[in-house]
């Protein structure tokens, strides 16, 4: 039974899985960024800054040292967000215990190599990307911290591995499934921030169910379509990490990229959705422009996460690109 675990990084869903693997029964230690964010978690059980009024267990811990956290871990969660991860592993890499378990909570594509998180983790770390166990599904941080119930996938092309981390994070309220398509459950996660991103800019223009339901589902055609071009099963897509998390994060006022969505919609500038974000990643303002390169690059069409990146990146107006949206060609619905 994988028992010490350490989680890198103190964020929202850091925070958040960091309590669900203790309250499962786990050691756990988390590294913070900021000394003083691990001193309230220490000492005081709390992570006001990202879960206000959330009790975290006495079996959590935190450090701001990385090696002091890492010691002797028999499973090390990286939760840092996406285009992060490469710089922040490149630091932990020598601290890394041998044999330890390496669990990915983000979800993102890289810019510029367009790779996913379990690739880069192989790159850095130098451990086979079929080890790495990634964490997807329905997950919104604070409803989780909240004890609310919730299914998850850990995906991991080692069954083993995926079982190891199942039995030491199921809990009363926390219900993961393996699977082991880990190209599905990562585009999916990645992906369906963008579509809430397009999904919060509806409602922020004032639009209503109809628009949203469409965009989900147009949404999940689009994650598949690229998904099932890089090898994905387009199973997964019906599961918790496809359709799961796509209708979690598109229809709850927590998603931070359904927020910033919203507030683009309402007709704020990038500036003034990210200074409203406190911080806080909303990691498909990055992801458009890398999924959008990546689906270029395997020929495959995703007219909503291209709209997305012509309205965060390029000045397009959410209404106009909306109108682009719905003057394509006419075709059916599965070509
Ligand atoms: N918040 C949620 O509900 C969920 C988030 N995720 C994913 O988990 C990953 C981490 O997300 P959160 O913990 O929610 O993010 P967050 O923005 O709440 O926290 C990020 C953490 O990483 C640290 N960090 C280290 N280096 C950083 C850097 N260079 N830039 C920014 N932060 C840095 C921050 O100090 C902070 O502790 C993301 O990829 C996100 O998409 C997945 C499921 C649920
Ligand atoms: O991934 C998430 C839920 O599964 C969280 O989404 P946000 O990053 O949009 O809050």
């Amino acid at each position: 039974m994988v028992q010490r675990i350490t989680v890198l990084g103190a964020g929202s869903w850091g925070t958040a899985f960091a309590k669900v693997l203790a309250d499962a029964g786990r050691d756990v230690t988390m590294w913070a960024r900021r000394e003083e964010v691990a001193g309230e978690i220490r000492e005081r059980h709390a992570n006001s800054g990202y879960l206000p009024g959330i009790e975290l267990p006495a079996n959590l811990t935190a450090t701001h040292d990385p090696a002091e956290a890492l010691a002797g871990a028999e499973a090390v969660v990286l939760a840092v967000p996406s285009q992060s991860l490469r710089a922040n592993l490149s630091g932990w890499r020598e601290l890394l215990p041998r044999g330890a378990i390496l669990v990915s909570l983000a979800k993102g594509v890289e810019l510029g190599t367009l790779k996913r998180m379990s690739e880069v983790i192989a790159e850095i770390s130098g451990v086979s990307g079929d080890e790495i166990v990634v964490v997807s599904g329905p997950n919104l941080a604070r409803e989780i911290a909240q004890g609310q119930p919730a299914g998850a996938v850990l995906a991991c092309a080692d069954h083993d591995r995926a079982v190891a981390i199942q039995q030491a994070s199921f809990n009363s309220y926390f219900r993961p499934y393996t699977n082991t398509d880990v190209v599905g459950c990562e585009v999916g996660g990645a992906a369906k921030n963008v579509i809430a991103l397009s999904c919060g800019m509806a409602v922020g223009m004032g639009l209503g169910a109809n628009t949203t339901a469409t965009l989900i589902t147009r949404g999940l055609a689009e994650m598949a379509r690229l998904g099932t071009k890089l090898g994905a099963d387009p199973l997964t897509f019906a599961g918790l990490a496809g359709v799961g998390d796509l209708v979690a994060t598109c229809s709850s006022p927590l998603s931070r990229n359904r927020t910033f969505g919203e507030r683009l919609g309402r007709g704020e500038t990038l500036e003034q959705a990210q200074a409203a974000a406190g911080g806080q990643v909303a990691e498909g303002v990055m992801s458009c422009t890398s999924i959008r390169e990546l689906a270029h690059k395997h020929g495959v069409d995703m007219p909503i996460t291209d709209a997305m990146h012509r309205v965060c990146h390029e000045g397009a107006d959410p209404r106009q690109v909306g109108a682009e949206l719905l003057g394509r060609r006419q075709k059916h619905e599965w070509s």
